[in-house]
């Protein structure tokens, strides 16, 4: 916030130091001048920042902030995006300020918020959070996880399970008084309707103005028309790219679809980083010493490409037919310079060995793609009327798995059933978490522990 108003801070000092830090003499003037009133001067390009000035950067921020929940409140995001956009960007700025004051020291977050009006509280400053520190300095510093061991009554109370999935956590450093804090956070930050507004498409992902609909990829055929997005049937159009999936799948694995030369695809190269690899090769690496797996995948293979050293290029492709080989591009955005820089020099491997024909490319290359990137998808030469598998903005990179980005490497490796089997797990702890009490939620529980770890 003080950049934009006053300039560009280039010095805070602590005033009871000694003056080696500023050499200007205006400054020691200025500097002597307050050193009454505050322990803390903050110089914006040679010129001190007052009270005033912080309060009136901040008032300015904090009224669009206001703003801000005023129009979304009255569905302006609707009549009038722009309007909208511009209102939870200044929004966005509240925590900013806060965060900002943070870095500045103790003092000017004490001097900041106290010219703060009280708008929104931020979770770390509720009663539950406070108490949740207490509770961590006071008693868990304090107690060894070996003695945590120790308690059996404790040990047994800190398990759920779902479906085939037992969730132990009593090796946290926590106790039933931690959970019961947690909970009441969770409680207090009112978890479950916001658990409801995700999986009800509404836009909780307010930096980008997206839903968060991860779960309507592993949601139930009979759902469609449940779920909008701008318009938009979810739950409809992931069935209708799943379709196309199995289809594909087994065109492919039947033989019928051949590369350029005629000839049967056995290699599959994926290309991508970041969740448009990890999620696949994470499902690949279970799959891979699975009975099932292993019978399924017979005569196949598949290989990630994700790192842009040439040597891993070679690694990946030294001992593969091109005449033979399914390339699979996956990148939502299908700009991200390492995947499109591998995905060039694949293409380029294939050209090589076939020809320099963009019908090699339509045989040959495949992309997992969110429908915002078609053009770019056309534009590399790829088939975006049957080689093309879209996902939506809706979904975070770090969960397409469950979309085409995993769908298609799978799929092709072990068949569709397989990836099938593996939606239905995802779609059975997807209820479990919308379902189940709050103390026996494996997701709340990770998720409130992940909080209590890194807080
Ligand atoms: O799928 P892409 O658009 O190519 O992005 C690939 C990856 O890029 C970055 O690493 C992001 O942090 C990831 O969230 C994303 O999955």
């Amino acid at each position: 916030f003080l950049s934009s108003p006053c300039g560009r801070i280039s010095q805070i000092l602590p005033l009871t130091s000694p003056a080696r830090t500023n050499p200007r003499s205006e400054t020691t003037t200025l500097r002597a001048q307050r050193r009454k009133k505050s322990n803390l001067q903050i110089i914006v390009e040679g010129r001190e920042i007052s009270d005033q000035d912080i309060q009136s950067a901040i008032q300015t921020q904090v009224e669009s902030a206001a703003q801000s929940e005023y129009a979304v409140a009255e569905g302006l995001q609707r009549e009038a995006p722009d309007k909208a956009h511009a209102a939870h960007d200044a929004h966005h700025n509240y925590p900013r300020v806060l965060l900002h004051a943070d870095r500045l020291g103790r003092d000017a977050t004490k001097r900041i918020l106290n010219v703060l009006p009280k708008q929104k509280a931020l979770v770390s400053t509720t009663a539950e959070w406070k108490r949740l520190q207490r509770h961590a300095s006071e008693t868990i510093s304090q107690t060894h996880l070996r003695d945590l061991l120790k308690d059996e009554e404790r040990c047994d109370s800190m398990f759920a399970t779902h479906d085939g999935v037992y969730y132990d956590y009593s090796r946290q450093q926590a106790t039933s008084e931690t959970m019961d804090l947690l909970f009441n956070l969770a409680e207090k930050q009112e978890l479950t309707s916001r658990i409801d507004q995700m999986f009800s498409g509404e836009k909780i992902n307010f930096t980008e103005d997206r839903a968060v609909l991860h779960t309507a990829l592993r949601a139930p055929r009979d759902e469609a028309g449940t779920v909008f997005v701008d318009g938009l049937d979810a739950i409809k159009e992931v069935h209708e790219v799943l379709d196309q999936i199995k289809a594909f799948t087994e065109a492919f694995r039947s033989g019928q679809i051949t590369g350029y030369t005629g000839k049967r695809m056995r290699n599959i190269v994926s290309v991508g980083i970041g969740g448009s690899y990890l999620g696949p090769e994470f499902l690949h690496e279970v799959l891979k010493t699975e009975a099932e797996g292993v019978t399924s995948s017979l005569g196949y293979s598949l290989r990630f490409l994700a790192n842009v050293d040439p040597v891993d290029v070679e690694r990946t492709c030294a001992d593969l037919d091109p005449e033979e080989t399914l390339i699979i591009v996956v990148s939502k955005t299908f700009t991200t310079a390492e995947t499109m820089l591998n995905a060039r020099t694949m293409r380029q491997w294939l050209w090589d060995f076939m020809g320099d024909d963009i019908d090699v490319v339509r045989k040959h290359v495949v992309a997992c793609s969110s429908v915002s990137a078609t053009d770019k998808v056309a534009e590399f030469g790829i088939d975006t009327e049957n080689y093309f598998f879209r996902f939506w903005d809706w979904v975070g990179g770090r969960y397409s798995v469950c979309g085409a980005a995993g769908a298609v490497p799978i799929s092709l490796l072990y068949g569709f059933d397989i990836f099938r089997k593996f939606l239905d797990g995802a779609r059975s702890m997807d209820q479990h978490f919308r379902n189940a009490p709050m103390r026996e939620n494996i997701p709340i529980i990770m998720g409130l522990l992940g909080v209590w770890n890194s807080s």
